[in-house]
């Protein structure tokens, strides 16, 4: 198919509120194109009836759906039925309208939560399907595989050219820094941050300290995501990554060395350490002219100024709980 130009286009960008969707209208502000966004306050997406009202009043000519129930590993478990339901509703209603409405282009982002537990490393994209899922976020996975077959088979009947991509762990700005719905990396930084400045000695995380994960900083997927829209056109999903990972052990050590607590780490072991290890495999990607460029120390110094400055935002305008406070 022929590359695909974002010029002149209606983009809607499901999701625009979150880290990721935040970033990818950041990144849109490159291209010569209208952004569309919708507040959960006026649709909720898992409303079929309300999705596609605002599909057939707005016409958007072009889709990226960032919207979905997330968490981190204990959310995940604690959740199922929020994790399957909410992003099923909200990927199939996105999808289903995206073609009612003559939608030709769209992104479905996933996660690389959809390969096996064990999944040989790094796990390639021909991996889906392959074995059990980790148990601590099958609804969720099950969920993400539902909208990455979704995007297939709309290809496959109607012609459509939905694409999905497969982020790995992502972090950044506007990442959720509540510690029982987050994810490893803002939990990391907020835990860091507090012991250092109560003077605590220790700093508690969860697990054994490793498992290994790979992270990408938000603003190297937003771009990811351009890119794939424009030249990618295939069934197959896509990993986006850095193609290197790293233990959660050490993870905790280079986040308080940016943060600048020097106390020790201590692991609780009666938080589950998920899946052991889910580098994925870069390859389809960087075949395709596609590599990261923020280093994940750098990432990880950017996040926490931008922590600290949210945190500052707040003390001034005398706000009862941080904005980046989702809890
Ligand atoms: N964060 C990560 O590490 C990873 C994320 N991804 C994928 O990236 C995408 C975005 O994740 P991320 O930005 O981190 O998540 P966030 O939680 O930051 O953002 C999710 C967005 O979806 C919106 N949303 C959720 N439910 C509804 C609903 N029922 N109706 C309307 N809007 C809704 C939220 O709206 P509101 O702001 O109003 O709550 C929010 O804007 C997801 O598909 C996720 O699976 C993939 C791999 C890793
Ligand atoms: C993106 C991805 O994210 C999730 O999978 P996950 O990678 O297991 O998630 P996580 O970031 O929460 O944990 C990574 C590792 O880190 C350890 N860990 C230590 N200390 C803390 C801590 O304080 N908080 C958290 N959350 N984890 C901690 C934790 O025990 C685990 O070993 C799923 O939502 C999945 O569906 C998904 O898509």
């Amino acid at each position: 198919m022929a590359k695909f130009d974002l010029t002149g286009k209606r983009v809607f960008v499901a999701g625009h509120r979150g880290m990721v969707g935040s970033a990818i209208v950041r990144r849109l502000g490159q291209e010569n194109c209208e952004v569309l966004v919708i507040d959960r306050s006026e649709v909720d997406l898992r409303d079929q009836h309300a999705v596609r009202s605002w599909f057939a009043r707005e016409r958007p000519e072009t889709v990226l759906v960032a919207a979905a129930k997330v968490g981190g590993i204990l959310a995940n478990n604690i959740y199922p039925a929020d994790f399957l339901y909410d992003n099923v509703m909200i990927e199939a209603n996105i999808i289903e309208a995206s073609h009612r409405s003559d939608v030709d282009k769209l992104l479905f982002l996933g996660s690389s939560c959809i390969y096996p537990k064990f999944a040989p490393q790094p796990i390639r994209e021909d991996a889906l399907l392959t074995g059990p899922l980790e148990p601590t976020n099958e609804w969720y996975a099950i969920a993400k595989i539902t909208g990455i077959k979704l995007a297939q088979a709309y290809r496959r009947q109607y012609g459509r050219d939905y694409i999905s991509a497969m982020p790995t762990n992502l972090y950044g700005p506007g990442d959720n820094f509540d510690l029982q719905s987050s994810h490893v990396l803002p939990a990391l930084i907020r835990k860091a941050h507090t012991a250092k400045i109560s003077g605590l000695e220790s700093m508690e995380i969860w697990g054994t300290g490793s498992p290994r994960r790979e992270f990408l900083h938000v603003d190297d997927l937003a771009n990811a995501c351009i890119f794939l829209m424009k030249t990618y056109s295939e069934e197959v999903h896509v990993n986006v990554g850095t193609g290197v990972d790293i233990s959660i052990a050490e993870l905790a050590e280079m986040v308080a060395a940016v943060v600048g607590f020097s106390g020790s780490i201590v692991y609780d072991n009666s938080k589950p350490d998920g899946t052991p290890r889910k580098l994925m495999s870069s390859d389809l990607l960087q075949g395709l002219g596609w590599k990261p460029h923020i280093a994940l120390k750098d990432g990880i110094e950017a996040t926490y100024n931008w922590y600290l400055a949210e945190e500052e935002t707040n003390r001034r305008i005398g706000s009862s709980g941080p904005v980046w406070f989702r809890g």
